[in-house]
């Protein structure tokens, strides 16, 4: 697979975060956040999940301080956010919530070049900006960019708001329940999409969701948050599935979670065993890398218990069996 990026591709900006012993106490004596340390590196997606009133919102908002921490700091490479002007702060953060708050008596255009217009880009730039954006997001500006927002349906008012988001390049893109506003099918084309746009973009990412597919199927790692803003583990979706590390976290990924795991968990070589004489001719191939869900989508589809492995140039590796999978 060629990992090279376009020779075309700006070097776009993503910053650190790191979150010092976190706090939030609300006026009324509500503790949403105890004490939270969290380190998320430039370009990293991490998804925080855990049960309803665990304080994610909460975390994501300090992050650009629509609400002000009680106690702790919080780093964008190194710089401690915590003092200074929250405006400015704010123009270099992207932030995608559920009801994409459009404004709706402005055009697509005019809604994705806020940020570019605040920050005194000149016409021009804003408008090539905004148009790049629309077609990444594969809104076409040509047909879209004129439209108002009530002109639009639910999944493309969100990518307006992802467009919306990323037009100023930010250091961080914060996003509270982005998909959930939208029927299961389009949610899935959305994370599809969502998923070859950060490939591309490669922005630090934080992104709150109640949905554990949804959390594997986008994070680098999953913060896994319980009552307090209590972390419970930190792990690629792989490592959580494969070992949750606490009780809780066992029970909230629940007992499906070897099956969840097929489908970000790669064939690796030491699953594999020796070949045998008779297997060519048999079983079906998949390629080294692959995801283990696709090797037992190969056996259930040919009626079989083993695929054949491939390395490079289709040369077999070796064989897998249905019982390794798991492993
Ligand atoms: N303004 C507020 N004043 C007092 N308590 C608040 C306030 N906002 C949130 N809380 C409380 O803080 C805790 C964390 O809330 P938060 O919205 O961060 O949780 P969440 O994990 O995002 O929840 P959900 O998944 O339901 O959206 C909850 O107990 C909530 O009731």
């Amino acid at each position: 697979m060629d990992v090279t990026p376009p020779p075309q591709a700006a070097p776009s900006a993503a910053a650190a975060i790191t979150l010092e012993s976190i706090r939030k106490q609300y006026p009324d004596g509500t503790v949403a956040v105890d004490s939270l340390d969290l380190h998320i590196a430039p370009g990293e997606l991490v998804v925080l999940i855990g049960p309803s009133g665990c304080g994610k919102s909460t975390v994501l908002r300090m992050v650009n301080r629509l609400i002000e921490p009680s106690a702790g700091r919080i780093l964008l490479d190194g710089t401690d956010i915590t003092s200074g002007d929250p405006v400015t702060l704010r123009r270099r953060i992207g932030y995608v919530i559920q009801h994409v708050g459009l404004f709706p008596h402005q055009s697509v255009r005019a809604n994705v070049g806020t940020v570019p217009r605040l920050l005194g880009w000149s016409r021009r730039a804003a408008r090539a900006r905004v148009d790049e954006l629309l077609e990444l997001v594969g809104l076409p500006p040509g047909q879209y960019g004129d439209r108002y927002p009530g002109e639009l349906s639910g999944g493309q008012r969100q990518r307006v708001g992802v467009a919306r988001a990323l037009a100023a390049d930010p250091l961080v893109l914060l996003m509270d329940e982005p998909f959930s506003a939208v029927d299961p099918i389009v949610r899935g084309r959305l994370q599809d999409e969502f998923r070859r746009l950060q490939a591309e973009v490669r922005k630090t990412i934080v992104l709150v969701t109640h949905d554990l597919d949804e959390a594997v199927r986008l994070g680098d790692r999953i913060a896994v948050l319980s009552e307090g803003g209590r972390l419970e583990q930190y792990a690629t979706p792989d490592e959580l599935l494969r070992a949750p590390a606490t009780e809780f976290v066992r029970e909230f990924v629940g007992a499906d979670r070897g099956v969840r795991r097929l489908a970000v968990a790669p064939i690796t070589a030491e699953l594999l065993a020796p070949r045998r004489p008779e297997d060519s001719s048999e079983l079906p191939e998949v390629p080294i890398g692959a995801s283990r869900y696709d090797a037992l989508a190969a056996m259930l589809t040919a009626g079989v218990d083993a695929v054949v492995v491939t390395g490079d140039a289709d040369k077999p590796l070796g064989r897998l069996t249905r019982d390794t999978l798991f492993a």
